[in-house]
């Protein structure tokens, strides 16, 4: 049983103020700050071009920043290579050697480090057993298919017991059942070895399945560092609330809820209100509503009912909106009354910033209980390790 766990310490990785420019004019990366905790696992997420791999290689030490320092735990690394930062590394297309067995390509980190035959053989055994290919060895990866090969990448990068463990879009060359089959198999292997693990992948649905918290890097911020749950119900900014979440959330123009909303949103917050983002679980029949905003009035334009799953598209003051929880509206609805649940209902100013819902304490006009004891407002608590 592969127990290197057991006593060891695990790494904290944090960064301070680390910029990174290939070219010497343009910052790829501004300015990072944040902490991933020892032990955990954190997902780098976000669109193409956004800085995940370049991230990813500053931590490995593949890259060295342009300004900043890089610390595992208290030890500045920003001058040390990949090698003396003791990573473990595993890409997308696995780069298994294709001549040598399962075992031999296990085995080869200690080979190189030195370590006796028997020795080796055993660990690399107890390796192949963690990440279940231990009735494959004598195999060539040529002979395996793309989960197990991505496995047996797996086990070579935790070899040499590495301070850390890097995945670089490990899933992306398997298909669609397998992903979802590894992402749960990277889950475990994490929760049984401990090692502090930094996953990076553009695919939210992977990365809100396996991650105790996730980065969302997009033009070379971060848009928000948080748990799954948190990003979801309560986004720091416009572009987090629209890239996390489907079906998509409804983004009109926060004008068009402002007759509606007049005399319940304070108007402090409704004249500086850009956009309101609108979950589509935010919108129900009266009859269903849970923690109701305000009763709205609008149009059904389709009305689409698939299994358990529906969707309402509804026309509101000239402005489409998605609802998934009207599966109880008659089919020849023509026009409804619709509630807008205060969770799952937010306000963003013109930078996008979120000024109203999620974590925000809600203050509605006449609220004053709520002005004075904002401590009895409705919070999410993530539990976060804040970036930037
Ligand atoms: N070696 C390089 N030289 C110059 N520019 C680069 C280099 N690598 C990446 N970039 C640029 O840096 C930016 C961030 O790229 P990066 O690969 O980190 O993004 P990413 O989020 O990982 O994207 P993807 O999901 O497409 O892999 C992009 O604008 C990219 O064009």
């Amino acid at each position: 049983m592969y127990n290197s766990a057991k006593g060891r310490k695990f790494l904290q990785v944090t960064f301070k103020d680390v910029t990174l420019s290939y070219d010497g004019k343009r910052d790829i990366l501004k300015h990072l700050n944040f902490v991933i905790q020892e032990g955990s696992l954190v997902c780098l997420l976000g669109p193409s071009g956004g800085g995940k791999s370049t991230t990813l290689n500053l931590i490995s030490g593949l890259l060295a920043p342009t300004g900043g320092h890089i610390f595992f735990d208290d030890a500045d690394v920003t001058k040390k290579d990949a090698l003396g930062r003791k990573v473990g590394m595993v890409f997308q297309n696995y780069a298994l050697y294709p001549h040598l067995t399962v075992l031999k390509n296990i085995e080869f980190p200690l080979k190189m480090a030195k370590m006796s035959k028997a020795d080796r053989t055993k660990r690399a055994k107890e390796l192949a057993a963690l990440v279940h290919v231990e009735d494959q060895l004598d195999k060539k990866p040529g002979e395996l298919s793309g989960g197990q090969q991505q496995r047996v990448a797996i086990a070579r990068a935790l070899a040499k017991e590495p301070s850390i463990l890097l995945l670089d879009e490990p899933l992306s060359n398997l298909d669609a059942r397998l992903r979802i089959e590894m992402r749960e198999e990277i889950r475990r292997i994490q929760r049984e070895t401990g090692v502090t693990t930094v996953f990076v992948t553009h695919d939210q649905d992977e990365a809100m399945h396996i991650s105790d918290q996730i980065m969302v890097l997009h033009d070379g911020h971060i848009q928000q560092f948080s748990t799954p749950k948190k990003l979801y119900a309560s986004p720091d900014n416009l572009f987090v609330a629209q890239f996390i979440g489907e079906p998509v959330i409804n983004s009109i123009p926060a004008t068009a809820l402002n007759h509606d909303l007049a005399g319940i949103v304070p108007d402090s917050i409704l004249t500086q209100a850009q956009t309101a983002g609108i979950r589509p679980e935010a919108l129900t029949l009266p009859q269903r509503a849970l923690d109701p905003l305000v009763t709205l009035h609008g149009k059904v334009l389709e009305f689409d009912q698939f299994g358990r799953e529906s969707t309402a598209n509804i026309d509101y003051n000239g402005y489409q909106l998605i609802s998934t929880e009207m599966s109880q509206l008659a089919h020849d609805t023509k026009e409804l009354d619709f509630t807008l649940e205060k969770k799952g209902f937010f306000l963003f100013d013109a930078d996008g910033k979120r000024i109203f819902g999620g974590d925000t304490p809600m203050v509605l006009v006449g609220d004053q209980s709520a002005q004075k004891d904002p401590a009895a407002a409705p919070t999410e608590s993530g539990g976060d390790t804040h970036a930037e």
